[in-house]
């Protein structure tokens, strides 16, 4: 017969294709799936043409990326890296037509050291990673650093102006906690990642600078976390063989050793800006209180530089106490250990980082806040706990009276001390220093001064998208 017919490729999300197929809604909101939808013609000429004016249509989208560079982490999670990458996300791509150039790592810092230094990064339209949030850690550092280089700016010194990258960063979620994917999308699966990469979305993303002693240290998307996150962390590292288990069991062993730490916190709160760490509302999709705040952001200082006038010591807070946790969340940090994040109400891309202060408490009541993150009840409402919204902070340990000291503390006899009694909680000397949690990775110093710049980097992502109602449901043919 004359009849021809094509299939075309039409990512669209779970509701859409129930309409589509008059099949019952799933429950699982933000999950994207293929669908395949055929169209007839009685003419093969004809359907050639809607095949190619189809394709011109989707090749002429500039925002859809062309060329990818991929890294794989085989080891994060449950070590299915290579796996979920093969069989769900490859075929996808091959399938809307993007081309791939896939790196396995072979250590850590493979990908991050191939980034600065040696990959041919102009050719690409955007660097896909495949693993956790310590892999996207990687990349991150990976592409800041290379934009810099290129860009003739140095990037230890703290005074540069950076420059912000313009390669997108598409996550593929393999790891252990996801918590960066989880917070852009909604949730942690490939497919859903993919096609947000092939159609192409652009989210923007604050990025924390941290240094110490003006001396760059780490870059921070998500969380920065004193006391029980670091220790939880560095707990967990040695247990990396459990898998994302390990997470749980040291979180239960820390939150049973109970430290606290003694320190000053300074902070710059992010003034005039649109949105407070308890507000109702919530991050979504094309965010109007993101786009306001970037708008506060004085021309001169560009995208990522705050006013430097506004930064006058008048300005800074300082607060001293002891703290069982000191958390910086510059994202909600959403993950599906606590779907609400440790900051619910935190922008993903506003200029501005939530610091929450947990101070010296009960076991009881430290329980009762942490169990807040998993209930729709308010983590913050706690006498214990304070939360500000800041664009700079500092931290610096009681103890830490010189860098001498703290060389020595990280070098040499005070890191085994604390060593012994991490491990023997019950010797009843409990140590001066936790560890910060820095996106998954330990930072090797305790005291350090944290700057956000906003909207630093682009994600192949839209934030996450309000559930829909079918009234609201778009015209399938025009997603
Ligand atoms: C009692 C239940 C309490 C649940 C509290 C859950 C709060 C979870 C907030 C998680 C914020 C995660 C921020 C993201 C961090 C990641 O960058 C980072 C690296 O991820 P990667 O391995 O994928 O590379 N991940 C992490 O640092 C892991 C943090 C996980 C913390 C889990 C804490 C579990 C606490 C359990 C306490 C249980 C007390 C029970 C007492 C009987
Ligand atoms: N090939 C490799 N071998 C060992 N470690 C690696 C490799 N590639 C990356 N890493 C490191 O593994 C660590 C954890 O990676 P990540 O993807 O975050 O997994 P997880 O979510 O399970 O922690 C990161 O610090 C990263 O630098
Ligand atoms: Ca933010």
């Amino acid at each position: 017969s004359a009849e021809s017919s094509e299939t075309l490729f039409c990512p669209i999300s779970d509701t859409v294709a129930a309409e589509i197929f008059k099949k019952k809604p799933r429950s699982r909101h933000h999950r994207w799936r293929c669908a395949e939808v055929t169209f007839t013609c009685p003419e093969e000429a004809l359907c050639q043409h809607w095949v190619s004016s189809i394709r011109e249509q989707l090749a002429a989208i500039a925002s859809r990326p062309k060329h990818l560079l991929v890294y794989i982490n085989p080891y994060s999670g449950k070590r299915q890296g290579k796996r979920i990458y093969e069989r769900k996300v490859a075929p996808l791509f091959a399938q809307a037509g993007v081309s791939t150039h896939v790196i396995v790592t072979e250590r850590a810092n493979y990908a991050r050291d191939q980034l600065k230094t040696g990959a041919e990064l102009q050719k690409f339209d955007g660097v896909v990673c495949v693993g956790g949030d310590g892999m996207f850690s990687e990349i991150l550092h990976g592409l800041i650093w290379r934009t810099q280089i290129d860009g003739g700016v140095d990037p230890n010194c703290p005074e540069e102006e950076l420059i912000p990258c313009t390669l997108r960063i598409g996550i593929i979620p393999a790891g252990s906690t996801d918590c960066i994917c989880f917070a852009t999308v909604g949730t942690n699966d490939p497919v859903t990642s993919a096609l947000h990469i092939i159609v192409g979305d652009s989210q923007p993303m604050d990025v924390c600078s941290v240094h110490h002693n003006n001396t760059f240290l780490q870059y921070s998307v998500s969380l920065l976390g004193y006391g029980f996150y670091g220790d939880v962390l560095t707990d967990s590292e040695r247990k990396r063989w459990m898998g994302p288990a390990r997470y749980d069991l040291s979180g239960v062993k820390m939150f049973l050793t109970h430290h606290y730490y003694e320190g000053t916190v300074s902070y710059l709160p992010a003034k005039g800006i649109m949105g407070t760490p308890r507000d109702a509302a919530r991050c979504r999709s094309g965010c109007v209180v993101c786009q306001h705040n970037r708008q506060l952001l004085p021309e001169k200082a560009e995208r990522y530089e705050v006013d430097e006038a506004s930064e006058s010591d008048s300005e800074w807070r300082t607060l001293r106490g002891k703290f069982l946790a000191i958390n910086a969340a510059s994202m909600s940090c959403a993950c599906p250990r606590s779907p609400k994040g440790l900051s619910p109400a935190a922008h993903l891309a506003d200029g501005t980082t939530d610091l929450i202060l947990v101070r010296k408490c009960s076991r009881f009541d430290f329980l009762r806040h942490l169990l807040r993150h998993t209930s729709k009840d308010d983590q913050f409402d706690l006498a214990f706990v304070e939360v500000h919204r800041v664009r700079r902070f500092c931290f610096t340990p009681r103890h830490c009276q010189s860098d001498s000291d703290l060389d020595l503390r990280e070098n040499g006899k005070h890191q085994i001390f604390s060593q012994i009694c991490r491990d023997h909680p019950a010797c009843g000397c409990a140590p001066a220093y936790s560890s910060w949690n820095c996106d998954g990775e330990i930072l090797n110093h305790t005291a350090i001064d944290v700057r956000v710049h906003c909207q630093f980097i682009q994600l192949f992502a839209r934030g996450i998208e309000e559930p829909k109602v079918f009234e609201e449901l778009p015209n399938p043919c025009a997603i």
